[in-house]
């Protein structure tokens, strides 16, 4: 692999997945590494690179702008996960990301979850929090989540169009009404009315969103599966969904797409909507709960699949 702005080095890496949203992850402890556009672009790819959706580099907190900002909140932050979508634009979260960073993190020896330690690490949107579960997923506190459109979009159920393509006769175009959610980054969601329709959807090009926020956002198809009762009683929303995700294209799997699909859901569905959500994406399963401080928490599996090192000659 070439990069003309970086050492001949070889550049360690690992490469992990969480549901699938697959990402190349990068030990920069002493943040010493260069992490241009042009590198991330050429680690993502997938014929001529590594291969990934997304680059996520661990650094110290305090060797970044964003991550002191963060520091200054919560001194615990020490860790920062700079995460890169594939074209090489900065986003500012990734849910999948962050369950992966973690388990990087332990793998390295940088955290422990050990007796039920929690981390706390950094990220452009703030400070999150994770935990492990028993199960061996990890559960991230999602922090504040918003509706942009405010109580209107709530009422009125939609506060954008998207036109997705594959789903009318050809020629045809026919603009659906959409929900804007912020998780930190920005997504809109689309609810479908078959899981046929969901199939046909054509994401290898970005659906069509009016107005479009300035910075870009990250489209959900959802298709709403209804209630069911877990093992222990709790009643349990499930949806499904696609998503083209904004830097990237169509992804296997987004957490905070997740959580945006979950709470546009729950609130078209009304009052008395569960509070916990399966959201089963191309990838597998998240999990996705409303927690009573009105954060949001994601959970899910993070896998570490490959340690290698990219030649630069
Ligand atoms: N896959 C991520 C989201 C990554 C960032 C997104 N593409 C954006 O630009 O906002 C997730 O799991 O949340």
């Amino acid at each position: 692999m070439t990069s003309g702005t970086v050492p001949t080095t070889p550049l360690p890496f690992a490469k992990g997945h969480g549901t699938e949203n697959d990402f190349v992850l990068l030990d920069d402890r002493e943040a010493r590494l260069d992490l241009t556009p042009e590198l991330v672009r050429a680690l993502a790819d997938r014929r001529a690179g590594v291969g990934g959706d997304g680059v996520i580099r661990v650094v110290p907190s305090s060797a970044l702008a964003e991550g002191r900002a963060v520091l200054a909140h919560e001194p615990a932050a020490h860790w920062f996960m700079d995460y890169r979508n594939a074209d090489g634009s900065v986003a500012q979260m990734c849910g999948n990301g962050v369950r992966v960073f973690a388990a990087y993190l332990e793998e390295l020896g940088l955290a422990t979850f050990a007796d039920g330690r929690e981390l706390v690490l950094g990220t452009r949107a703030g400070a999150r929090r994770v935990r492990k579960e028993d199960s061996g997923w990890y559960a991230v506190d999602m922090g504040v989540w918003s509706f942009p459109g405010g109580d209107a979009a709530v009422r009125d159920g939609f506060d954008a169009e998207v036109t997705v393509s594959g789903l009318e006769p050809a020629g045809t175009q026919v603009p659906r009404p959409a929900l804007s959610v912020d998780l930190g980054n920005p997504h809109t969601v689309v609810a479908l009315a078959s899981l046929d329709d969901l199939d046909r959807a054509d994401l290898h090009t970005a659906p069509d969103v009016l107005p479009l926020p300035a910075e870009g956002t990250n489209v959900e198809l959802v298709v709403p599966l209804g209630e069911e009762t877990s093992v222990d009683g709790t009643v349990v929303g499930r949806v499904r969904m696609r998503v083209h995700e904004r830097g990237v294209g169509e992804t296997r799997s987004c957490g905070t797409g997740a959580c945006a699909a979950a709470l546009a859901v729950r609130a078209w569905a009304g009052a008395g909507a569960p509070d916990v959500w399966l959201v089963d994406v191309p990838g597998g399963t998240v999990r996705v709960t409303l927690l009573e401080d009105g954060h949001v928490e994601l959970a899910g599996p993070a896998v570490l699949v490959a340690d290698g090192a990219v030649r630069r000659d």
